[in-house]
């Protein structure tokens, strides 16, 4: 039986009358999205990539069906979007947006980044909100999902601008976050310099609460192994699923995509495992060199004197740089671990990567391969580790700054890290038992997607209606 909220023009369609419940549920949320949104074209590809693959988790909960869970589960509980005017050191008066959308809060208070991108909109957050909720969810911590941002750009902007425009953005952000409420973090563009100037704005407006942010400096309440947490756990993540196939990293050769916070940890993670990371990017080309790209000079010319990565070839004479995407670069290589941005992976390029004879993909960035790179990567026999759970080390270490923070100690690196491990080992298993539970033959995204969806389903329903 179809429950009562499944419209009569759905149920109408004639190929909906061959399919199961489920399947039909399903489509039905889909088209609900559309409908309501039909311009959030990421959200809609997060969403659908997610709801696609709960079929059978459906046909054996029937009740979340009747509870009509998956409409809940895709709406926001609040998406708040404000002005934020701020000054540049001509004198002149600017206003971008910023966005939180608090996706759901059923397992713990609100988590997640915030991102400064001049792509930033309110489909962008909400598709990185919802990979959130899921995302936090197979850390097995308790913490909800949310995300945050604005279309501003801080390239090319002083430290003054960038401080006038933190300040800015957290007067207004201020009356909805908190240590128990909602707790954002860092994301493309946000790192240590932008979370201090965050921190010091929520300071002056509501005194000193150090769980409010995290990923903060170490002498105001940030954890050791935050920085490299979601670099270090995509190498755990890889190393766990290369195990569990009887492989491992050693002498393996890999892309890694960016040059950011993630990208820079994930190479050092690696090389450190043994592999050979052979390139690395920015927005504007990649850098290619076959002794292996050095984490540090990376971090140098990116974080600290924040240039472009073509210097990394001026620097070093085995690097040739060239401007493009590294997905187009035909070489042949092991692994890939994009590590860049949303939607960097297209259907070509994937074609590309299963030419190069690449056995594994482990996502570092959220959602970097478009559908049909994803279904491309399957149909070549490529074992694929989705952004929710291989980027999950970031939040999970997030998670144990506010457990520090709550009991005002700091742990040492080494016990952050062998809890990051420990977590990304989990995340990987329970994915893997989800996917041999449903007999997914090791569709490791499907398994992730169905692990972290019990959690938040099971929660909702004790819940009530919420
Ligand atoms: N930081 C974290 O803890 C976590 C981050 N992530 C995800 O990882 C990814 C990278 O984040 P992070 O390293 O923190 O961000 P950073 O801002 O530190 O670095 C982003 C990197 O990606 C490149 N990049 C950004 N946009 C584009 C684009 N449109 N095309 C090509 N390259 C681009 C940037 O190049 P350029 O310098 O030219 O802009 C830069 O090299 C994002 O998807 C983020 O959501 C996921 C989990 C946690
Ligand atoms: O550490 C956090 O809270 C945020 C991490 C994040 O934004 C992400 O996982 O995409």
């Amino acid at each position: 039986m179809l429950g009562g909220f499944i419209s009569k023009k759905y149920f109408d369609r004639k190929r909906v009358v061959f399919v199961s419940n489920a399947k039909s549920y399903i489509e039905s949320v889909k088209d609900t999205i559309q409908r309501r949104d039909p311009n959030q074209t990421e959200f809609q590809e997060a969403a659908f990539t997610v709801l696609d693959t709960l079929e059978p988790v459906l046909d054996k909960h029937p009740e979340y069906i009747k509870a009509n869970l998956l409409e809940r589960l895709v709406e926001p509980e609040r998406a708040i979007q404000f002005r934020v005017p701020w000054q540049s050191d001509d004198g002149q008066f600017h206003v971008n947006r910023g966005f939180r959308v608090q996706f759901n809060s059923a397992i713990g208070p609100y988590k997640g980044g915030l991102r400064l991108h001049p792509s930033v909109s309110l489909d962008v957050v909400k598709f990185l909100g919802f990979e959130q909720v899921l995302k936090n969810s197979l850390t097995g911590l308790p913490i909800g999902g949310a995300k945050g941002g604005s279309d501003f750009n801080p390239k090319g902007k002083s430290d003054s601008e960038v401080m006038r425009f933190c300040q800015s953005f957290m007067t207004e952000l201020q009356r909805h976050i908190g240590p128990d409420l909602d707790v954002p973090a860092g994301d493309i563009g946000v790192g240590g310099r932008e979370i201090g100037f965050l921190f010091g704005a929520y300071k002056r407006l509501n005194g000193y609460q150090n769980g409010v942010l995290t990923g903060k400096g170490l002498t105001f309440g940030g954890s050791l192994a935050r920085p490299e947490a979601t670099g270090f756990g995509l190498l755990y993540y890889t190393h766990a699923m290369l195990k569990a196939l009887g492989d491992t990293l050693t002498n393996k050769k890999i892309k890694v995509s960016g040059a950011g916070n993630v990208a820079t940890y994930a190479i050092q993670k690696a090389t450190e495992y043994g592999a050979t990371v052979i390139t690395c990017s920015d927005s504007d080309g990649y850098v290619y060199d076959p002794n292996g790209i050095d984490f540090k000079l990376v971090k140098q010319i990116k974080e600290v004197e924040r240039g472009r990565i073509k210097e990394y070839a001026q620097r070093v004479e085995t690097a040739e740089y060239h401007d493009g995407s590294v997905w187009d670069f035909d070489i042949n290589y092991d692994i890939a671990l994009p590590c860049a941005t949303q939607n960097e992976i297209s259907k070509d390029q994937a074609k590309l990567i299963a030419k190069d004879r690449v056995k594994y993909v482990c996502e570092g960035a959220n959602m970097p391969s478009v559908p049909d790179a994803i279904a491309t990567y399957r149909d070549n026999n490529i074992y694929y580790g989705p952004a929710k759970a291989a980027n999950a080390g970031g939040v999970a270490v997030s998670a144990l700054e506010m457990s520090q923070n709550s009991e005002r100690l700091s742990w040492s690196f080494e016990t952050v890290d062998n809890r990051l491990h420990d977590i990304m080992d989990n995340i990987f298993e329970i994915s893997e038992a989800a996917d041999k539970e449903y007999q997914l033959n090791q569709d490791y995204q499907a398994g992730a997607n169905i692990a972290g969806f019990e959690k938040v389903a099971q929660t909702m329903m004790a819940q009530g209606l919420v």
